[in-house]
Parts: C-alpha cells; sequence; structure tokens
C-alpha cells in the first residue's frame, strides 16, 4: 500500500504570456510535516492554489490519495485541509456555531454525529473551553487554531497551511507546532507549511521543498539540507543567494 498522499506531476503555470510556474515535480507522503520555502515571489501561494484545486495548472496534474484534482474533484479534494489565505470566520459567531455552520457543507458528517465531531474537533485545537464564545473575543492565535479546527471539518488526509505562524507570538507558535505535531501522531496527517519563519519552520518540519523564481530548486530530508548545528536561515541563503 501506498503512502503517497499527494502528486504533483509536472506542473507548470502561466499567467497571460508570463511563466510563473516552470515544470515542477513532488510528492507528498503521509505523516510527514513539509517546509514549503522560497524568496518573495517565488510561486508558493500559487503552487498551494493549484494543490487544492483553487486554480488550474497550465500543464500538468496534481494528483491527492491518487484521485486527479482535476477530474475527480470532489474525492481529491475531500481529502485536503487548507488555510491559504488567513480564515475569515463571522466575529458574531462563537467558536462552535462556525463549525457547525461549516460542517453542513460536509456531506460526510452524519446529522447525529456532527456535535461529537465537533466537540473532538475543538478539543484538538485547544478551545474546549472558548468554544461558547464569540470569535471577535478569540487572539490570533485561536483564531488560527480555529481555522485548523475547520480545515479539519472533513477528516482530511493533508493540510496546507499558509504562513500559518505570521503574527503569532512565542506562545501561539508553540500552542500550532503542539497541534501539528499532535494531529500528525495521532491522524498521520501530513502538513504541507509555507513560511517565511525559518527558525519556526526548522523545529516542525521533517522535509524541505525550496522553490525560487517558480522553479523548485531543492527537496529533501531537512538534515540533508541543513547542517548539524546549521539554521535553515543561513542554508536558505546560500541556495537563493
Ligand atoms: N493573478 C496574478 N496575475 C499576475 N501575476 C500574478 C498573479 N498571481 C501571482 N502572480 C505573480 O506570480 C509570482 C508568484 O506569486 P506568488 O504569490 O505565488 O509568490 P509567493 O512565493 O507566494 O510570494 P510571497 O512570499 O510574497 O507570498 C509573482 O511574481 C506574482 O506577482
Amino acid at each position: 500500500m501506498t503512502n503517497i498522499i499527494m502528486e504533483v506531476k509536472q506542473i507548470t503555470k502561466n499567467i497571460g504570456k508570463r511563466p510563473i510556474i516552470h515544470e515542477s515535480s513532488f510528492q507528498l507522503e503521509q505523516g510527514k510535516i513539509y517546509g514549503f520555502i522560497g524568496p518573495n515571489g517565488a510561486g508558493k501561494t500559487t503552487v498551494m492554489r493549484i494543490m487544492t484545486g483553487l486554480i488550474q495548472p497550465t500543464s500538468g496534474e496534481v494528483r491527492i490519495d491518487s484521485y486527479s484534482v482535476k477530474t475527480q474533484r470532489q474525492q481529491a479534494i475531500a481529502r485536503v485541509g487548507a488555510i491559504i489565505e488567513s480564515p475569515v470566520f463571522f466575529e458574531y459567531m462563537t467558536g462552535r456555531q462556525v463549525l457547525r455552520n461549516l460542517s453542513r457543507l460536509h456531506p460526510t458528517i452524519k446529522s447525529n454525529q456532527r456535535e461529537e465531531h465537533i466537540e473532538k474537533l475543538l478539543t484538538t485545537v485547544g478551545l474546549e473551553k472558548r468554544g461558547d464564545d464569540k470569535v471577535r473575543t478569540y487572539s490570533l492565535g485561536m483564531k488560527q487554531r480555529l481555522g485548523i479546527a475547520q480545515s479539519m471539518l472533513g477528516s482530511p488526509k493533508l493540510l496546507l497551511l499558509d504562513e500559518p505562524s505570521n503574527g503569532l507570538d512565542p506562545i501561539g507558535m508553540r500552542e500550532l507546532r503542539d497541534i501539528i505535531f499532535k494531529l500528525r501522531e495521532s491522524e498521520n496527517l501530513a502538513f504541507f507549511i509555507s513560511s517565511h519563519l525559518l527558525d519556526e519552520l526548522q523545529q516542525m518540519c521533517d522535509e524541505l521543498i525550496i522553490i525560487r523564481e517558480g522553479s523548485i530548486i531543492l527537496k529533501g530530508p531537512k538534515e540533508d539540507i541543513v547542517k548539524e548545528g546549521q539554521r535553515l536561515e543561513d542554508a536558505f541563503l546560500e541556495l537563493v543567494q
């Protein structure tokens, strides 16, 4: 049995006549945390939007759990959760109401299991005691964690997080990191995380994928890319400068 959860096969993306992503391929395995890094404008968000079917590649294809994002969209997308831009919520609702409303969009959640599912997710992200408070009273870290709970509603096998630590204080960052580790452990989830906060990413990820000017220039285990005792930031700067 394969443990490949996503295959990105020779994708390219042109916007107008301008090539934004040059032919790029990589695979993601279950239970691993991938750090996706590159300078501003390198194409990270574009690749993540292609991975989640928000936009189509000009050529190439993406498969999630063997389902094509293009031709088997429903099955493919059901297996991935994503926070591509900061999660936006109706602030006048409680965290629980937000999850309850969004859960109705997931046909796999049976109505008699909805409340139990939501309670479990609130507990997973450490919001079980604040679930009945309005979102407007939440800190940024709590909103980010509610975003993780939201992206977990459909019980995905892979979570894509775009800049999840942005704006978080050290406590918020640690809470987020602990949740990511916990979910990897309990659900064998894979994570694909884009971030400019390289010290933080270095602590979290197992593998790195580095993009520059629309091309993947390096991918592999963190230990192969960052020497022992070296900071990811220094390894990264050596590679892209
Ligand atoms: N809709 C669009 N129309 C025109 N150009 C675009 C569009 N979307 C992205 N681009 C261009 O594609 C390139 C890659 O952008 P993208 O947002 O994917 O980079 P990024 O690596 O996520 O950058 P950052 O780290 O700054 O968020 C940039 O040069 C950007 O200007």
